[in-house]
């Protein structure tokens, strides 16, 4: 999802001989479990099965299920139905792909949505005007632009112009600022890095007092994403592509958010035994073997992670779709303060 490229691996060596992975794993307190005496492979395989792996899906699922809950209380109390709009700004792939699983999404729990679609030599003014209208329109409580916008926009003319109120991604300035004080409290939250800390808490991970780092700092996902674990009172290191050390500082790290759109960048051997890891990257990289003739992977390594980490996401199923649950939940947030609805 974030674009600074600073490593070179680009394929994780999921061949590599167990007794390697192995070895790497013994040094930790996981360890503990095994006598020595066991064969390598099978203690391989038993750790294999104690690493968790975090089912972004179905805890998405389950946030769905709360949402929809809500949204028809809140309609058969007050009969106000949530709405997001969408706009969609060219014809990328990747984004018209994700802005349909947003409608499926909003439709699965009862919020409506609308959607603009505008073509690739769209002017600015002319996204401005759209976004103007559902600043206006009560039946709208989210407005979200999907990113990245064509070049030859602004895009932070295009965010600053979404009312705050109705920043369901929590990119306006004024939200970012709130949720870096002490004290403050933004009105959103950026959905992804919202999604990632969901996903530690359904999994109990515990956060308060623990290494975190984030690895990437971008506006949307590390930036955000550390303030959040600060909030959380991690003590937070962000690893970044001007980081002397970035092995050795992950090596550290209880809890590891990596958010630098990299395939498998993170390796097994950078990993902490037993450390939780939360993976945003979203790479395509080639396979013959999918009809696609690509498959997702993510920024880190997961055939060497599940070994070594005690719980990590997996790409796909992972954070993508907790971040469309968590854009659902900012929508339904947005119309309950609208309307004052507890
Ligand atoms: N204004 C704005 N807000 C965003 O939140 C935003 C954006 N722009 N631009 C692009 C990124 C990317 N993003 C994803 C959301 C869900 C999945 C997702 O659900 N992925 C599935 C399926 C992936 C697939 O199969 O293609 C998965 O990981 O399992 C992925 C990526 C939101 N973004």
């Amino acid at each position: 999802m974030a674009s600074s490229v600073f490593f070179t691996h680009s394929h994780c060596y999921s061949s590599k001989p167990s007794s390697l992975v192995f070895r790497q794993v013994g040094v930790g307190p996981t360890s503990l479990r095994f006598s020595s005496s066991h064969v390598a492979s099978v203690a391989a395989m038993a750790m294999d099965s104690s690493a968790k792996v975090i089912d972004g899906k179905s805890v998405a699922k389950q946030i769905r299920d709360e949402i929809t809950a809500e949204v028809s209380r809140m309609r058969e109390s007050i009969g106000v139905i949530p709405g997001l709009a969408v706009i969609l700004v060219g014809d990328r792939k990747d984004s018209a792909t994700y802005v349909r699983n947003k409608k499926k999404a909003c439709e699965s729990v009862g919020i409506n949505s609308l959607e603009a679609n505008l073509p690739e030599d769209s002017t600015e003014e002319e996204v401005l005007n759209y976004i103007a209208g559902y600043n206006d329109d009560p039946s709208v409580h989210g407005i979200l632009v999907q990113l990245p916008l064509p070049s030859h926009m602004n895009e932070q003319n295009i965010l600053n112009a979404v009312r705050i109120e109705k920043d369901v991604d929590g990119f306006h300035p004024l939200n970012i600022g709130r949720l870096a004080m002490r004290g403050r409290e933004p009105l959103f939250v950026p959905c992804t890095p919202k999604g990632c800390i969901e996903l530690l808490h359904r999994y109990n991970a515990s956060i308060k007092g623990k290494r975190a780092v984030v690895i990437g700092r971008s506006n949307i996902v590390g930036m955000p994403a550390a303030l959040l674990l600060q909030r959380e009172d991690a003590t937070v290191s962000i690893v970044h592509s001007r980081t002397s050390n970035p092995e050795e500082i992950i090596r550290q790290a209880d809890i590891i958010i990596a958010a630098v759109g990299q395939a498998n960048m993170v390796r097994g051997s950078w990993i902490k035994p037993g450390a939780v890891i939360i993976d945003v990257g979203i790479n395509p990289v080639e396979d013959p073997n999918s009809p696609r003739g690509y498959k997702l992977v993510g920024d880190v390594c997961y055939e060497e992670a599940i070994r070594i980490a005690s719980a990590v996401t997996p790409v796909p199923g992972g954070v993508g779709p907790t971040t469309i649950a968590m854009l659902l939940q900012n929508t339904l947030i947005s119309a309950k303060r609208v309307h004052h609805f507890e």
